[in-house]
């Protein structure tokens, strides 16, 4: 079985450290990065498909660091960037030929296998039709047929999501969850729900440190005992809402479901609820706003004596 692992990766971008003395490892199966805007996961997708050399610490697959393996391991990725390059007078099929073309695959098989990824890709139909007249979910799925030409045993995808309307979605998660075997996947999102149904497990990246890494029932434990919810008049909401972390607000005759992150009981009516990987996002990521909280309305965001770091692993 492949093992991918990174040590203690770093990089630095002259003074900015995008990625802080990360180490984690992968075996097969669906891995979601998540982070914020600028949290790093650009950065280590890139670092894992050896685009960018790390500033310290190292990959290693298999036990034998790629730089090593150079060209052995290239073969075994597979990469979805943020903004992959296609042209827009091609269509489909000649597209993933020159791709197939580019990537090496013998000729006599690669008719074959572009087939075979333009069907993986949920393609077929519209693999004659020019690129130029795809919808954002389509050219998402050209994007996974052109990473899964060479078979990879890695597939790293940087937000596939972005931009999917939830039909999209919903058809890529399936897709997904379809090449997860015998693979390691890792893709990064900032939108929990993209992940919560299909991450094997989950990885929270914060600033460039790795700050959880687990199943979601296990990173969700954290939050355990800090979500709440209770029913409220919407002008009560309305403060809750300026006070703490709002997971979810629904109407319900007259009256509003809050569900807030919290460290203290928000309200006397208030129950815990069982948390969730969005609970656990807002946790994380809206710290910013907590201490802002705190600083107004004092340490309604978080037990005395505790700061930040108490939270991060
Ligand atoms: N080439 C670069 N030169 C300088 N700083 C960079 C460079 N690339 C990234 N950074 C910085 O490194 C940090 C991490 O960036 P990265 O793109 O990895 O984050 P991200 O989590 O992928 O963000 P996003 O969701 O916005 O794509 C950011 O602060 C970014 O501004």
């Amino acid at each position: 079985m492949l093992e991918l692992t990174l040590d203690r990766l770093t990089k630095r971008y002259r003074n900015k450290i995008a990625l802080d003395q990360v180490s984690a490892s992968f075996t097969q199966g669906v891995y979601g990065l998540l982070g914020a805007n600028g949290a790093g996961k650009t950065t280590m997708l890139r670092l894992i498909c050896d685009i960018l050399d790390p500033t310290e610490g190292e990959i290693l697959c298999n036990g034998t660091p790629i730089r090593r393996l150079d060209g052995e391991y290239r073969r075994l990725l597979g990469y979805l960037p943020q903004d992959f390059g296609y042209y827009p007078d091609f269509t489909a099929l000649k597209y993933l030929m020159y791709i197939a073309a580019l990537k090496a695959l013998p000729p006599q098989t690669a008719r074959d296998k572009v087939e075979e990824c333009i069907h993986l890709a949920g393609l077929k139909g519209e693999e004659k039709q020019k690129i130029r007249g795809y919808s954002g979910g389509m050219l998402r799925r050209l994007g996974i047929a052109q990473a899964l030409l060479n078979d990879p045993r890695i597939l790293i995808m940087d937000e596939p999501t972005s931009g999917l309307d939830p039909r999209e979605r919903i058809r890529f998660r399936n897709i997904i969850s379809s090449l997860s075997r015998d693979r390691i996947i890792i893709l990064s999102t900032h939108i929990v729900s993209d992940v919560e149904y299909i991450a094997d497990e989950i990885l929270l990246l914060r600033s460039g440190r790795l700050i959880q890494k687990g199943t979601v029932t296990e990173v969700t434990e954290v939050v355990r005992g800090r979500v709440w919810e209770c029913m409220v008049p919407p002008s009560e909401a309305e403060e809750l809402g300026r006070r703490y972390a709002i997971a979810n607000l629904k109407n319900l005759e007259g009256m509003v479901k809050v569900r807030i992150v919290s460290d203290e009981k928000p309200f006397p009516q208030a129950a815990e609820a069982e948390p969730g990987l969005e609970d656990l996002y807002l946790y994380y990521f809206d710290q910013k706003d907590m201490r802002n909280l705190r600083e107004t309305y004092g340490p309604g965001g978080r037990r005395e004596n505790e700061n930040v770091s108490d939270r991060t692993l």
